[in-house]
């Protein structure tokens, strides 16, 4: 296949192209490098520096290539920065959504692969999460995705786009060569390894007062390789189905006090860690129902374990910033 990155020099959507290309795919990626740097470009991958907001750039782009799907990942990505400026994250990841999407049905481009988020959700009523549940959003993030979901189930029905929309749930771990490191980073398992590293003092526990058993949030971590696979049996179900939602997690949720716990098994360092009040915009507990993935895509996740998918980050992590 020859298939359209966006977002294909960050963690996610870098690790996707890494895949695609190793199983012989042809990779263009569309970055503009807000929140990645040149050198974290897959090698062996076309890159097109530009925004995704830049639709003749990507009309142009999408004529030239033909391309049998698009991946979609470019977006900000932090929940809690966007209870700061949801403006940000409507303009660059709703707005712009629908300049690809318009340079997509302009061209004639099918296929749309779309990195949605358990944050459409909100604060769940149970858990686990079926995609079937209300959608509450509980910050601008979360809004700016479901909104795009809204669109394209439009663009679907009136336009006959083929789509996928993957709830992800929070995606970690690493392949050998490729891991997580944002700039700056938010998310909880760089952290806590940047603690077990000597690169911060300690971990910051945001909230030990949820209604959660240890009071600290529960999320459900998915190894990035697993969700690789899954979207490469995503673009494959298009060909059969022409509108897909599933969420893309493994059904069991750990507190932050449990990942800091298995971190410091895992990596032997005692990790110290201080309770700080809740980040804004945080729901208590996010866990998926993986049922439909495995049902529509067939997908089963080769790496659940909690205490493997730090492993992976772990050794990535260490060789990362071994010489810094
Ligand atoms: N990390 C998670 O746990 C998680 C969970 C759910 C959903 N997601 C979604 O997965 C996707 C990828 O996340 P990630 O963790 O790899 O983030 P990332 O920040 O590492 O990668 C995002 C990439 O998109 C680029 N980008 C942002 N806006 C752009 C624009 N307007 N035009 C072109 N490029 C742009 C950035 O430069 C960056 O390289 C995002 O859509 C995110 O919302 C991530
Ligand atoms: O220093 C920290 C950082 C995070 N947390 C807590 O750890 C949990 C996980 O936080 P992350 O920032 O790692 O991830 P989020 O759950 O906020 O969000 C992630 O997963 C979501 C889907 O569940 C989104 O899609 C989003 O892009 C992605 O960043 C949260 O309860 C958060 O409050 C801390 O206690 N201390």
């Amino acid at each position: 296949m020859n298939v359209l990155v966006t977002g294909g020099a960050g963690y996610i959507g870098g690790t996707v192209a890494a895949l695609l290309m190793e199983q012989g795919h042809t990779v263009t990626i569309v970055d503009s490098l807000v929140h990645a740097k040149a050198n974290e470009v897959p090698k062996g991958a076309n890159f097109v520096e530009a925004d995704i907001a830049d639709r003749p750039r990507l009309e142009s782009l999408l004529n030239e290539m033909k391309p049998d799907g698009v991946l979609h990942f470019a977006a900000l990505i932090e929940a809690g920065d966007s209870m700061r400026v949801p403006e940000v994250y409507f303009r660059n990841n709703t707005a712009s959504t629908l300049s690809l999407l318009e340079a997509m049905h302009a061209t004639g481009t099918q296929n749309l692969v779309f990195s949605s988020t358990a944050a459409v959700y909100g604060e769940p009523e149970a858990v686990p999460i079926p995609e079937t549940a209300r959608l509450a959003p509980t910050n601008p993030y979360g809004e700016s995705k479901l909104l795009v979901e809204y669109m394209l189930k439009w663009f679907h029905q009136l336009h006959g786009l083929r789509y996928a929309s993957l709830r992800y749930f929070n995606v970690a771990g690493a392949l050998p060569h490729r891991g997580e490191a944002h700039e700056p980073e938010t998310h909880i398992i760089p952290l806590i390894l940047d603690v077990a590293l000597g690169r911060r003092d300690k971990i910051l526990i945001y909230g030990d007062d949820y209604d959660t058993p240890d009071g600290s949030c529960i999320r459900d971590y998915i190894h990035v390789a697993d969700l690789a696979d899954a979207h490469i049996l995503a673009l494959d179900a298009l060909k059969r189905e022409s509108r897909i939602i599933c969420n893309l997690g493994n059904g069991t949720g750990f507190s932050v006090k449990e990942v800091i716990e298995a971190a410091r098994k895992v990596t032997g360092k005692p990790i110290p860690a201080e309770i700080k009040p809740r980040r804004a915009g945080d729901p208590a507990r996010l866990v998926a129902s993986a049922e439909e993935a495995r049902r529509i895509l067939g997908w089963v996740p080769k790496t659940p374990e909690i205490d493997r998918i730090l492993e992976s980050a772990w050794q990535w992590h260490q060789q990362r910033y071994a010489n810094r």
